[in-house]
Parts: C-alpha cells; sequence; structure tokens
C-alpha cells in the first residue's frame, strides 16, 4: 500500500482529473441504480396498483437514465484515461531522468532489458490501475454503500441476509493478496529476465551468428521464457484456489437472498416490487464482493510494479554535487593526481597514483591489460570517485566542481566506441547542437574522418546505422573522436581512442591535435609506442601502481619496461645495436 501512496503524490497535478473521474463513477452508480427502483413501481404500482397513467412518466425516467448514465460511463473513462495516461507521462519522465542521473556503477550492476521493462511492462501495469482499476474499485465500493443504503430502509434483515456473507468473502480476498503479491513479484522479475535476454540476444546477434549459437540462444531464450510460463502459472494457481470459493459464496447471497426474500414476499412483509427491486439490485451486492478479487489481483501487480520503479526513482546517484558545488564555466585544464587509490568493493585498482599535468601538456598512460589505465582517466571526470587521495583540476578537488559543468570541460572518447542512429553530423555536434557545419568539418578534419565522409553519397547528411553500424571500426573511432573534439574542451580523454587506424593516420590526427591554436590538456591511452612517443610525460601502469615515468627519450634511457616494449614493437625494423646507438647513450 505504502507504493499506491507514492503514486498519489504523482496526482497531484491531475487531482482535479481524479476528482471528476470519481464523481461519473459515482453517478454511473446513481443512474444505475435507478431502473431497480422503476421496475419496482412498475411491479407495484402500474401493473398490481393498476395506475397505467404513471407508465409513461416511469418509462421516460428510465430512459432518461438509461442516458445520463451511458453518459457517465463515457465521461468516467474520459477521466481515467486522461488522468492514467498523465500519471504515466509523468512517471516516465521521472524515471528517464533518474536514469540519466545516476552513476556508472549503478548501469555496472543493472542490464539493459530489465530496466527498459521497467520503463514499459511496471508502467503500463500501474496505468491499468488507473484506468480501469480505478472504475471498479470505486464502482464497487459505492454499489455497497448505497445498494445497503437504500435496500436497509425497506428491510433490515433482508439486507443483512444479502450481506451476511460479505466479510467471508473478504478474508478469502485478502489471503489471496498475501499469497499472490510475492508471486507476481517474481513475475515481473522474470519478465525483466526474459527482456533482458531477447535484447541482449538482438544487441549480439552478430555475435551469435559468427559463432553459430543459435541453438544454444534459443534454449537460453527457452528456459527463460518456461521459467515466466511457471511463474504465471504459479500466481494462476493460487488465483484458482480462491477465485471459486470466492464464487461460490457470492452464489451462496443470491440462495439466501432468493430464499428468505421470496418468503418475506408470500408472508407479506414486502411487495414483490421491493422483492424485484432487492433482485435487481442483487448483482450491484455480489458484484463488489466478486470484485474484490480481482482488484486485490490488480492491486498486488500494480504495488509489485511501482515497488520497482519507485527502487530506481528513490535511488541516489553515487555521484553527485556537493552542498555548494563551484561554478566552473572554463577551466584551464591543469590536472594533479596526489595520492590517488580507487577500489571496486574489496579489490584495489589503482594504488598511490600521482602526477602532474600542466594545462596543454599530453600525458600518455601505458601498461599491460587490466592494469588500471581506464579506471584512472575515469577518475578525472568523476565517472567512479577515488576511494583515497585527491583529483585536482585547476588546483582544486575535481569534487568541489558542479558535475555537469565538470564534465563540460572534458571530452572523452572511450575505448568502446557508441554512435547513435542518426546522421554523422548529429552524432559528431552530439552534446553542441548549436555548432555549425563548419566546427563539423573541422574536427572531422582533426580526426582524418572528413575525407571517408565525404566519399559517402550524403556526406555529413548520411544516417548511419545501429551503433554505428556501416562504418568500420577505424571510421567510427574517428567519428567518435570528432564528436570529443567538436566540443573543444580544456581536457581530452582518449582511451585507445585510435587502436583501430592505421598508423599513417594516427600519425597525421595526433600532427593535427598537436597544431591546434588551443591545445587542450590530452590524457592519451594507448599500446602503441608511435602514439605516445610525443608525450610530455609517459606514465607505466602495472597492477594498479605508476611503475615508470617520463618522456619517450628519459625512459629508452632507464631501460625498462617502456624500453622493452620499444624494442617488441621496433624489432622488425631495426636491431639491438641500432636501437642502443639511436636511442639509449
Ligand atoms: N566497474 C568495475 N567494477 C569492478 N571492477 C572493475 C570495473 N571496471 C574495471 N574493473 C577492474 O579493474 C581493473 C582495471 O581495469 P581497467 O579497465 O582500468 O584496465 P585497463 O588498463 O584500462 O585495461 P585495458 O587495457 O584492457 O582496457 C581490471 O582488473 C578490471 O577487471
Amino acid at each position: 500500500m505504502t507504493e499506491i501512496k507514492k503514486l498519489w503524490a504523482y496526482l497531484k497535478n491531475y487531482r482535479l482529473y481524479f476528482f471528476a473521474a470519481l464523481i461519473f463513477i459515482i453517478l454511473n452508480v446513481v443512474f444505475s441504480m435507478i431502473p431497480g427502483y422503476l421496475n419496482r413501481r412498475i411491479i407495484d404500482d402500474v401493473i398490481r396498483g393498476q395506475q397505467l397513467k404513471l407508465l409513461f412518466s416511469l418509462l421516460t425516467a428510465y430512459v432518461i437514465a438509461t442516458l445520463l448514465r451511458s453518459i457517465a460511463i463515457m465521461l468516467q473513462r474520459f477521466f481515467t484515461e486522461i488522468l492514467s495516461q498523465n500519471l504515466l507521462k509523468d512517471l516516465k519522465q521521472a524515471l528517464y531522468e533518474k536514469l540519466q542521473k545516476l552513476s556508472f556503477n549503478f548501469y555496472n550492476k543493472n542490464r539493459t532489458g530489465e530496466l527498459m521493462s521497467r520503463m514499459t511492462g511496471d508502467m503500463e501495469a500501474i496505468r491499468m490501475l488507473f484506468a480501469d482499476g480505478m472504475i471498479q474499485f470505486t464502482r464497487a465500493i459505492f454499489y455497497l454503500i448505497f445498494v445497503v443504503l437504500v435496500l436497509i430502509q425497506e428491510n433490515i434483515a433482508l439486507t443483512l441476509v444479502s450481506i451476511c456473507l460479505s466479510p467471508l468473502i473478504g478474508f478469502f480476498a485478502y489471503r489471496l493478496g498475501v499469497r499472490i503479491k510475492p508471486i507476481f513479484r517474481q513475475v515481473r522479475r522474470q519478465y525483466s529476465d526474459l527482456n533482458s535476454t531477447v535484447q541482449e540476444n538482438i544487441s549480439g546477434i552478430r555475435i551469435v551468428k559468427a559463432f553459430h549459437q543459435q541453438a544454444f540462444e534459443m534454449e537460453k531464450f527457452s528456459e527463460e521464457n518456461n521459467s515466466y510460463f511457471i511463474k504465471n502459472y504459479r500466481a494462476a494457481q493460487i488465483w484458482s484456489k480462491y477465485f471459486p470459493i470466492m464464487e461460490f459464496l457470492g452464489g451462496m447471497s443470491t440462495v439466501l437472498l432468493l430464499f428468505y426474500g421470496g418468503r418475506l414476499v408470500i408472508s407479506g412483509e414486502i411487495t414483490l416490487g421491493v422483492w424485484m427491486q432487492f433482485n435487481s439490485y442483487l448483482w450491484m451486492l455480489i458484484m463488489p464482493m466478486r470484485m474484490i478479487g480481482p482488484i486485490v489481483n490488480m492491486f498486488s501487480r500494480t504495488s509489485a510494479s511501482a515497488e520497482r520503479i519507485f527502487n530506481i526513482l528513490e535511488k541516489e546517484p553515487e555521484i553527485k554535487n556537493i552542498a555548494e558545488p563551484i561554478k566552473a564555466t572554463k577551466i584551464a585544464g591543469k590536472v594533479e593526481f596526489k595520492n590517488v587509490g580507487l577500489s571496486y568493493g574489496d579489490e584495489v585498482i589503482l594504488k598511490n597514483i600521482s602526477f602532474l599535468a600542466e594545462p596543454g601538456q599530453t600525458i600518455a598512460i601505458m601498461g599491460t591489460t587490466g592494469s588500471g589505465k581506464t579506471s584512472l582517466v575515469n577518475l578525472i571526470p568523476r565517472f567512479y570517485e577515488a576511494t583515497s587521495g585527491e583529483v585536482l583540476i585547476d588546483g582544486r578537488d575535481n569534487r568541489s566542481y558542479d558535475l555537469y559543468d565538470l564534465r563540460q570541460q572534458i571530452s572523452v572518447v572511450m575505448q568502446e566506441v557508441f554512435l547513435f542512429s542518426e546522421t554523422i553530423a548529429n552524432n559528431i555536434a552530439y552534446g553542441r547542437p548549436e555548432v555549425g557545419l563548419e566546427k563539423i568539418k573541422s574536427a572531422a578534419e582533426i580526426s582524418s574522418a572528413r575525407d571517408f565522409i565525404e566519399e559517402m553519397e550524403a556526406g555529413f547528411e548520411e544516417v548511419i546505422g545501429e551503433r554505428g553500424m556501416g562504418l568500420s571500426g577505424g571510421q567510427k573511432q574517428r567519428v567518435s573522436l570528432a564528436r570529443a573534439l567538436v566540443q573543444e574542451s580544456p581536457i581530452l580523454i582518449m582511451d585507445d581512442a585510435t587502436s583501430a587506424v592505421d598508423m599513417e593516420t594516427e600519425h597525421q590526427i595526433q600532427q593535427a591535435l598537436e597544431s591546434r591554436a588551443d591545445k587542450s590538456t590530452v590524457f592519451l591511452i594507448a599500446h602503441r609506442i608511435s602514439s605516445v612517443r610525443n608525450a610530455d610525460q609517459i606514465l607505466i601502469l602495472n597492477d594498479g601502481e605508476i611503475i615508470e615515468r617520463g618522456t619517450h627519450a628519459e625512459l629508452i634511457k632507464q631501460q625498462g619496461h617502456y624500453y622493452k616494449m620499444f624494442k617488441e614493437q621496433y624489432k622488425e625494423v631495426m636491431d639491438e645495436a641500432e636501437i642502443a646507438e639511436r636511442w639509449v647513450d
């Protein structure tokens, strides 16, 4: 129920619709009750009382009541639809906004398909409650109240007989709710898993086909699908255990009414018309009892879904602004790490990292795979938070800056390229929609992408496929680099950004980067000596620690790890003697 209360808070802007819907649902109940009363008058006054002249006005009232009821039905649906659609819109907006704010770590733990199912299936369950559930629930309550109030005036005993089984039905409905809610939770979770399986399969379909794993994937899907079926089946089993009991008790109410009411008519305590009125109202008494089950069912489903949505909505991003962050509109680009350490849980990733990058300098980071290069650069824009030490930007702890401002000042070319299925121009201008084609072209020029883009049929207006399908690995990297360059940020991070580009093109890119008037501080993660040799400082990481540092020439002289890599990469073109003569004093 707490989830339903939280949803109520989201309705605050639409309470007018809510109350309008409520009024028309109640009017529908009232107009539905009028024919029962008219039946009684027709039987008692027109037929038995021989007052034929009343028939026309009673039938006119019948027609008007039916007409008004139809209008009330239309308007109740209209307002519940507006209400539920607006609620859905706001909830989706809030969830999407929260998803934009949550940190990298959240996405490491939650799968895309899982999150998608919250955005779709769970949202729909909530909409259903406010579209259909609200009508059913309100109608059930008001039928019960109004009918009991009317009938009690006619005959208290008969009314009590008619509703005497309600508490028992209510008890079973409650038991059903308690037992079915955890199953619905499992159903929702399984639905997410199923979604994730489909999403991952479609995203990775090329790998699936390349490895001939269609049968394996079918098997995996089949397991998830089966499990979804079983969980739904279990919910249906519980449902089918309780539902017949409630149906039976509802039926028994009819029997009791017919039996006791019939006797009252025979003994003359009530008129035939009153008994008919009871009879025509009977479904209005039984309906709410029968509806308790489906309503409980719907509430359980919705609260399981709402719980999953609020779980995310109430999550605080792990990385957020401090109380009074500094507004940083333009920074110079000085970056300093002071004794920085990083752990993911118990696993220590970086230890005691210290270095200084002056504005405009290039810092290259090399090291074996898994040595912590990406983790190190991820600390600069605060994708993750240092566990110890400080990351200073222009002399201030990067945590003291407004997060949005900070990230505005840093451009990142990630190791894994992601492009949107959009035009190339829009991909490059991502985050800076105001930049003109000239700037887009000059960024593409620096990243050596301009030529191949212009050779395409639609040039910069060419629409690329999902994740950049249709471009080669090296082309994707160059578009991704242009996207970072267009930002003209004082800090540029290039994580293996040119690994798929041939050495000649890479050389051109480096020269173009070097010759820019407004040079950024560049962090360059690379594996090739040719990529890093002009850097102002090269850091060699091993197992989360800097084990060597210096310029290319200094590191060659040290004859350590860097020198070993150098020899390895240049052995084809230079022999040991040549290397020693040219590079080592
Ligand atoms: N989000 C994460 N949660 C837990 N461990 C992580 C996470 N990201 C990276 N790691 C671990 O941290 C270590 C360093 O990873 P990182 O990606 O920084 O290495 P790298 O030097 O950039 O490697 P590569 O050259 O292969 O890209 C690895 O052992 C990796 O398994």
